[in-house]
């Protein structure tokens, strides 16, 4: 458990005006600072009790519910109290004034009551993050991946890894100590092989997942390509409903990317309006091709425009592209385009909904492609990828016929990996970038 420490409290709710205020305390102090401004003796645990909630001069702030959660079962794992009260700006003014007038006592950080929790061994780090992703959940998606990442689901498979490695880790030990006998050796590499062959597919089975998790938290990329003047910023604003990039008759207009966020298919995508491709006129363009093209190649989806009126040609697309074809408008009554094309006028607003549709599809299956996601953060992925890197070393090295202690070192690197993305080892850098991404009151 924590040392002694402040006592913490901040508006937990929206910002005012709203109908209700919540604001939150958690810290050594509470009790007190709860039978100061509410009644005297007030603090039944969990039950929600309506008063007249005063400063310590008996100035009436406000009239409202309050209820009293003792440590340790409460959110943080300390002694901690909510009131609900009319969510105006003078009154939380007030309240926060008034119950940081006692000692030790302040507003919170940004994170600091998850923070407390985590300190408190009330959630994980990996929990934690889910804590902060459910808030700043927009579609169901993230909310269903928060909710799954908060209840420990990620945190249980990097638990049974971790252990795995340390059981692992006891094998080795023993030929580590014993170093002369001769049955040990094979009785103990054997079972330490095969659980470090297994964890080596098992990391990599998690590894390639497409970054669906990351997708659906931070948002798929799309990326819409082709020549100069095939419509693609036209293309780009009649998704995004607004004139987010520049159109004109001049190829060569789009310079930079122009990017838009949108929901699409239950989903976060960003997409991005790119420069024509083709040999470019000055550096500045060719610059704007050179990141057109970067662009192109690291999106989850490409859409390939080309005008009607050229020579349509979609010779050099990737198979898994979105092929359209714009300025139907222009083209005659008898053009033909193969199935595979998706028609569309950006202009009359022809194809458009088919086309959204289209895209829905393809980022509701790529989001729903690897069933539950291990990884939704490029922290974790950067600590699997560095587990994967010591676990493969350690198989290669056991059978190789490498030394138990050049091994087990391996085995503990990989395991130390583990450790700290769920924040037992916990670099005070890594907390705070995950608590401070927090907002305040949570
Ligand atoms: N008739 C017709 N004109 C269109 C259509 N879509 C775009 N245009 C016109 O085509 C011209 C080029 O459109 P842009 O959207 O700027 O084309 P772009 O592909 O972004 O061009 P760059 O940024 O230069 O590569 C503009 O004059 C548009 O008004 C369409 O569906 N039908
Ligand atoms: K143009
Ligand atoms: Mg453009």
């Amino acid at each position: 458990m924590t040392a002694a420490r402040d006592t913490i409290c901040a508006l937990a709710s929206g910002p005012p005006p709203s109908a209700i205020a919540i604001i939150r305390i958690s810290g050594p102090g509470v009790r007190v600072i709860c039978n100061q401004l509410l009644v005297p003796g007030w603090t039944a645990p969990r039950k929600a009790v309506y008063g007249r909630i005063r400063d310590r001069s008996g100035e009436v702030i406000d009239e409202g519910l309050a209820v009293f959660m003792p440590g340790p079962a409460s959110y943080t794992g300390e002694d901690t109290a909510e009131l609900y009260l009319h969510g105006g700006a003078a009154v939380i003014e007030h309240a926060l004034d008034a119950i940081c007038s006692f000692e030790d006592t302040r507003l919170a950080e940004a994170g600091e009551f998850t923070r407390r929790a985590f300190e408190n061994g009330r959630l994980d780090l990996v929990e934690a993050e889910g804590v902060a992703d459910l808030i700043d959940a927009e579609t169901r998606a993230q909310k269903h991946l928060a909710l799954d990442q908060l209840d420990g689901r990620l945190s249980r498979q990097y638990e049974v890894w971790r252990s795995s490695l340390l059981n692992a880790l006891a094998l080795l030990e023993v030929s580590i100590d014993f170093p002369d006998e001769d049955d040990a050796p094979d009785e103990t590499r054997e079972p330490v092989a095969r659980t470090l062959r297994e964890m080596e597919a098992s990391l990599e089975k998690a590894l390639a997942d497409d970054s669906v998790g990351e997708r659906i938290r931070d948002g798929f990329h799309i990326a819409i390509v082709g020549p100069p003047n095939a419509g693609k910023s036209s293309l780009l604003n009649k998704l995004a409903r607004r004139e987010a990039a520049i159109v004109s008759d001049i190829p060569g207009t789009t310079r930079d990317v122009v990017e838009v966020r949108l929901k699409i298919g239950g989903q976060i995508a960003w997409v991005a309006d790119t420069a024509g491709l083709r040999e470019a006129a000055d550096v500045i363009e060719a610059e704007g091709v050179r990141r057109a093209q970067q662009r192109a190649t690291s999106a989850d989806l490409r859409i390939q425009v080309r005008a009607a009126d050229d020579r349509t040609d979609f010779s050099e697309c990737g198979e898994d592209d979105l092929l359209v074809v714009n300025k139907i408008d222009l083209a005659g009554e008898n053009a033909k385009w193969p199935d595979s094309v998706m028609v569309i006028s950006a202009i009359t607003g022809d194809g458009i909904r088919e086309l959204e549709r289209r895209i829905a599809d393809i980022i509701r299956a790529k989001a729903g492609s690897v069933g539950a996601p291990l990884i939704t953060r490029r922290r974790h992925r950067l600590a699997l990828e560095s587990a994967l890197f010591h676990v493969k070393q350690a198989s290669d090295l056991i059978t190789r016929g490498g030394g138990a202690e050049l091994v087990a070192e391996d085995v503990r690197l990989a395991s130390r990996q583990l450790s700290g993305l769920i924040g037992e080892i916990g670099v005070e850098e890594i907390l705070g970038a995950v608590f401070s991404s927090f907002c305040i009151g949570k």
